[in-house]
């Protein structure tokens, strides 16, 4: 009989319960008061490799089609999803242990399919800090994803557009990002190091992977969209606020291109799992940094840029995908190739 991952939980007698806010380990005995409290209060990482594991296998079954890449679709942008054939779709309600989505624009399912024939995983709606979920549930579903077989991971997002020349309507793809609440202690990878994912510490300088950049700089060229993509900087911050003047003057003078309220902590974990990532930045809207501006952001306007902007970001993602899979290919034929020139010499 399979062990389920809860049952199990419940008969390990102690478990180390993390706190981003002491920054030190407790123990608890589960289904004590305080373990129960310690995860109502969001400060143990409670999803353990084997609760993962279950939560891939429960997928697994219900679904043929086995992606190797995945794509998250940000705010306004969930109709990325509609473009894929042969789908299937698992609201978040029903995928055991999945938090619920609760922002407008963000449908809340997991949809499985095709993309021009290549298979894919699509979050359609993703989980947000400001959602009060901790950073390490807001990207569970890209461990699930790892686990399932994902190892190119597509990030979209809104964000706002704080660079002097950038327009709503432009793409921006992130070469880097300034992750804001890291500096405040909070980061996903916290708590006890997960090793079968990947390692304790990761260097970041080659998270957003060039060679696909490169790629999505000559299909904006191809698709004649050159003219409004750029190649920026993104800083998280934590939400729901839209960010104060001041802040705003201050992140400019930092290098930061383009704000928003999401994206890291899926970034930190796929490439803490060792995914090679493709992340871009829809800008919605201009960022207010000056006091005679009286222009109010609000979310209606992030999505409705979103629908604008659809179809080329359709066509966008697609020739990603279909170049991400080619790349995959040749790898793996690669690897092949030095498998039997490895039979043949020994
Ligand atoms: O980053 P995504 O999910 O695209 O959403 C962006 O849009 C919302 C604000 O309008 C925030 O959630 C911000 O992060
Ligand atoms: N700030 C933060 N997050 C955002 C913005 C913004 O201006 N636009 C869309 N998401």
């Amino acid at each position: 009989m399979k062990t389920d991952p809860i049952s199990f939980a419940a008969s390990s007698p102690m478990r180390a319960a993390y706190s981003p806010l002491t920054h030190s380990f407790s123990s608890f005995k589960i289904g004590t008061p305080n373990l129960d409290a310690a995860i109502a209060a969001n400060n143990s990482n409670f999803y353990t490799y084997e609760l993962l594991q279950s939560i891939a296998e429960w997928l697994k079954k219900r679904v043929d089609i086995r992606p190797t890449v995945g794509i998250i679709c940000g705010s306004g942008l969930g109709s990325l999803a509609d473009t894929l054939t042969e789908r299937n779709t698992f609201p978040y309600e029903v995928i055991p242990h999945f938090p619920k989505s609760t922002v407008h624009g963000h449908e809340g399912q997991l949809v499985f399919g095709k993309l021009k024939g290549v298979p894919v995983v699509c979050m359609q709606g993703r989980f947000h800090y400001y959602e009060g979920y901790p950073l390490w549930k807001c990207s569970m579903p890209i461990r699930v994803m790892k686990l399932i077989g994902v190892n190119q991971l597509i990030v979209t997002n809104a964000a706002g557009g704080l660079h002097s020349d950038y327009q709503p309507g432009d793409i921006m793809i992130m070469k880097d990002h300034v992750n804001l609440m890291g500096f405040a202690g909070n980061n996903p990878l916290q708590g006890v190091n997960e090793e079968r994912f990947g390692p304790r510490f990761i260097a970041m300088n080659r998270a957003y992977d060039k060679e696909l950049r490169d790629h999505a700089k000559k299909i904006s060229k191809d698709l004649g969209i050159e003219s409004f993509v750029r190649e920026g900087v993104y800083a998280v911050l934590g939400g729901p606020n839209f960010e104060t003047i001041a802040e705003l003057r201050l992140l400019k003078t930092c290098g930061v291109d383009a704000v928003g309220m999401s994206t890291v902590h899926e970034v930190l974990t796929a490439h803490h799992a060792g995914m090679r990532i493709f992340a871009f930045s829809l800008i919605s809207n201009k960022c207010v940094t000056d006091y005679d501006d009286d222009y109010e952001v609000n979310h209606a306007e992030v999505i409705d840029t979103g629908k604008m902007r659809e179809p080329i970001l359709k066509e966008l993602v697609t020739r990603m995908v279909l170049k991400m899979s080619e790349l995959e290919n040749e790898s793996a034929s690669a690897n092949n190739i030095d498998s039997a020139s490895l039979m043949f010499d020994y």
